[in-house]
């Protein structure tokens, strides 16, 4: 595939490639920052072959015959002004980057495909569904297996990987797939969480500080990346990551050094980076909020994890799973596993995904009892999810203390559902302190 853009007054998405069975269809992302042709304002355009148009006035040439028909994957174009140019290299393929040759495609050893038990119905035997995992993750649908496929790939490198997906989908767990299978395997896997602490604590987290670095370095400290050498760091909710420190954090991609907080000199470090985001980074590099070069060093190898709706599939194969890890009889398994019960779970919305799932089983093994997903009122996301009663039984005491726990997870549940997922929203609309809520959800198990 070539692109070309002469353009270098250019900067951030200005326009969208996706490689469609009938060619390749461009469009302009985002409404607020236009793209223009030729002075004109244009927004979307298809191509067959090798021909580009829009109404005579393609916003690139894209020769779609070079790129194999199942290679349909979204391709963003960007100047070549302030950002890196798009290469051909086989793992820049990730969200915004198309293979650019099929012949490069990594096959890695760790993903398994395997025919589940066969299944009957009155015409006969069915074709099984074919079970895929890698590492402890486990599929059937098209769209997860695509991303185990990605995942195999980015193990067999040392490529930066960048994991994007709802909250709850299975981010972190991808992510020690990922090292697991990978060389590094027995090396630290270390996990730094960029949206849990303010920017200074989170630059000694990350760095480490020297002795009197700042009030309270009472000693030196070494840094996650330090303590990871030779392994890998997952950076969890990048996203998050302050402005501040955007620059930092390029500068060690790039030059794989770091420099202590307090320090003069920069060490090298032999760190693999894998980030997690459930934001849409593009969205927040177009909005200004995030680096344009810093995104593009983190999506060397793009992986998106699919919502839990998008791959209801999954969900007998998962749920197995889950009631495998919490230790579920085999009278439960078989209680929960139901053709009818699995059909229910498989109807659920779970905005809350894989997390949302793995919380519900846990609640249908304490019941000992195969309940309904629940639903919560769409209209009103605030509205109870179950009604409360007292048991006057208990101490006053007691019954206190329940009240208000029950109160805390419903609250923070609620409020998360609000705002699409996102913490630091979610705190500054209920004026909480962002870290104090991070501490509330992950009491409740809302997020790890
Ligand atoms: N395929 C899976 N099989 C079994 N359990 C899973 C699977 N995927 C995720 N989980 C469970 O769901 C929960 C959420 O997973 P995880 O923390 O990896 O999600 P995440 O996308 O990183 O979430 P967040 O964006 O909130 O950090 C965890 O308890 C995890 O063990």
């Amino acid at each position: 595939m070539n692109l070309s853009n002469e353009e270098s007054a250019v900067s951030r998405f200005h326009c969208e490639l996706k490689l469609e069975q009938k060619g390749a269809h461009a469009r302009a992302p985002g409404e607020r920052q236009g793209t223009f042709v030729d002075g004109v304002r244009w927004r979307q355009s298809r191509a067959r072959g090798r021909s580009g148009s829009a109404g005579g006035q393609p916003p690139a040439r894209h020769d779609a015959e070079a790129v194999a028909p199942e290679r349909r994957q979204p391709l963003t174009g960007i100047g070549p002004g302030r950002e890196e140019a798009l290469s051909a290299h086989p793992m820049q393929s990730g969200p915004g980057y198309a293979e650019a040759s099929p012949g490069h495609r990594m096959q890695a050893g760790p993903l398994h495909t395997e025919a589940s038990p066969e299944l009957t119905n009155d015409a006969g035997p069915v074709a099984p569904p074919e079970r895929a995992t890698f590492g402890d993750l486990v599929a059937t649908s098209l769209a997860t297996r695509a991303s185990f496929e990605r995942m195999a790939c980015a193990a067999a490198c040392s490529a930066t990987v960048l994991l994007e997906g709802e909250t709850g989908t299975g981010k972190s767990r991808a992510a020690q797939a990922i090292h697991r299978s990978g060389a590094r395997a027995n090396a630290p896997f270390l996990v730094v969480d960029c949206g849990a602490l303010p920017a200074n604590l989170l630059e000694s987290e990350l760095f480490g500080h020297e002795k009197g670095a700042f009030t309270g370095a009472i000693q030196r400290r070494v840094g996650a990346f330090e303590e990871a050498d030779g392994g890998t760091i997952f950076l969890d909710e990048i996203g998050e990551l302050p402005a501040e420190l955007q620059p930092k954090l390029l500068r060690v991609l790039e030059n794989r050094e770091i420099r202590r907080l307090g320090s003069n000199t920069y060490q090298p470090v032999n760190v693999r980076v894998i980030a997690a985001t459930h934001r849409d980074l593009r969205q927040e590099v177009q909005e200004g909020r995030f680096r344009a070069d810093l995104y593009f060093r983190l999506a060397v190898v793009g992986i998106s994890i699919p919502s839990l709706r998008e791959r209801t599939e999954d969900i007998p194969f998962i749920v197995e799973r889950i009631l495998a890890g919490l230790g579920a009889t085999p009278e439960q398994q078989a209680k929960l596993t139901t053709p009818d019960f699995l059909a229910r779970l498989q109807r659920a919305a779970w905005p809350g995904n894989v997390r949302e799932l793995r919380n519900h089983l846990e609640r249908c093994l304490v019941f000992q009892d195969a309940l309904p997903p629940t639903a919560p009122d769409a209209a009103n996301p605030l509205a109870p999810t179950g009604s409360r009663t007292v048991d006057p039984s208990l101490t006053y005491a007691e019954a206190r203390r329940r009240a208000l726990e029950n109160f805390e997870r419903d609250y923070v549940e609620a409020l998360l559902k609000l705002h699409g997922g996102k913490v630091s929203r979610a705190a500054a609309a209920a004026d909480m302190d962002r870290v104090y809520l991070y501490r509330l959800l992950r009491r409740h198990g809302l997020k790890s």
